[in-house]
């Protein structure tokens, strides 16, 4: 298959004074490349670990296991010093929190044309030149002055533009973007979706896009993951899951669009330390059946390409 990036059987935990907080439960995908692959689900169901155990930005606490293989090369293997080189130039990442990503001390433009100068031996000037024509792409007002200016100075949405500068200011194959849109009002969030699309159809970039708006994914992505608890529950074409979703809780996100009349599911997540012995959304799940707590269900495909983690799927 010709997957840029392919993750196998990856299990991450946290050691935590109260216990092992289980993030991400034996996850296995692979993304297709110059494609859009979406990871969605509620907050806290382990995408944005998943995320930076690629590139090995998890901290010290975190225990992982299984492989990740990038253009066909097992990077899991490989010391995190080759991997920090992946960073950027192979690999971007767009940050989920503003706020924290980008450093307080120095001046935009200089967080924007790092990338462009290390990876792309771009001479200053002309990374500077094209910072502004990127950031002008992205809706950046004044993207001149805005360089010149301190973090501190942007609002959220601006900060969140500088932010995705960054990430694909040294032109990687596959660009991590880790809630692109979140926090963004309406029009600038068709904007930074235009951005990516853009980034895929004109360069070719995979993107594996992590959102929690159902409608920019089923919009951007060609493939979908649904992720609950720290398990892939669905996976599949957009398409397909959009048109024939199965399992009880990505049916459940649907329903609870604000379209579809903003349903939302009863209960809460359980908690990732005492994780329960069955299937992890029996406590919330309408279809449930006297054994789902007991047998924790595996992943099925049901049709070609999509794949659903329920014993019990009409
Ligand atoms: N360093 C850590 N130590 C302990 N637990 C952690 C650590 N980092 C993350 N976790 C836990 O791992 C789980 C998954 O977190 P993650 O950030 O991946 O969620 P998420 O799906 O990205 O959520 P959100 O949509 O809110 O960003 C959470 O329960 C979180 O508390
Ligand atoms: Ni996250």
């Amino acid at each position: 298959m010709n997957a840029i990036l392919e993750i196998k059987s990856l299990n991450v935990s946290f050691q935590r004074k109260d216990g092992v907080v289980k993030a991400v439960s034996d996850a296995n995908l692979a993304i297709k490349r110059s494609s859009i692959f979406g990871l969605i689900g509620e907050t806290g169901c382990g995408k944005s670990v998943l995320a930076h155990s690629i590139l090995r930005l998890l901290p010290h606490n975190a225990i992982v296991t299984g492989e990740v293989f990038y253009k066909d090369q097992d990077i899991s293997s490989l010391p995190t010093e080759a991997v920090r080189k992946l960073r950027g130039k192979e690999i971007g990442l767009i940050a989920q929190n503003p706020g924290e990503a980008l450093n307080p001390l120095l001046k935009n433009g200089t967080q924007v044309i790092a990338p462009m100068r290390l990876h792309r031996n771009f001479s200053k000037k002309d990374s500077w030149r094209a910072a502004v024509e990127l950031l002008e792409a992205l809706d950046l007002p004044n993207p001149h002055q805005k360089m010149q200016e301190y973090p501190h100075q942007l609002s959220g949405g601006m900060k969140q533009r500088v932010l995705t500068a960054l990430g694909i200011g040294g032109d990687p194959s596959l660009l991590i973007a880790d809630e692109p849109t979140k926090g963004l009002d309406v029009l600038i969030r068709g904007q930074v979706v235009e951005v990516l699309e853009r980034l895929k159809e004109m360069k070719e970039t995979t993107i594996l896009l992590i959102t929690h708006d159902l409608q920019v994914a089923a919009h951007l992505c060609d493939e979908l993951a649904v992720m609950y608890a720290g398990e892939i529950i669905e996976e599949g074409s957009s398409k397909e899951l959009f048109n024939d979703p199965i399992h009880p809780y990505f049916k459940g996100l649907i329903d609870s669009l604000p379209s579809n009349g903003l349903k939302a599911i009863p209960g809460y997540s359980p908690s990732l330390v005492h994780l329960p012995q069955g299937c992890r959304f029996f406590q919330r799940c309408s279809k449930a059946q006297a054994t789902c707590d007991k047998i924790s269900p595996e992943i099925k495909e049901v049709t070609a390409g999509h794949k659903v983690r329920c014993r019990f799927i009409d």
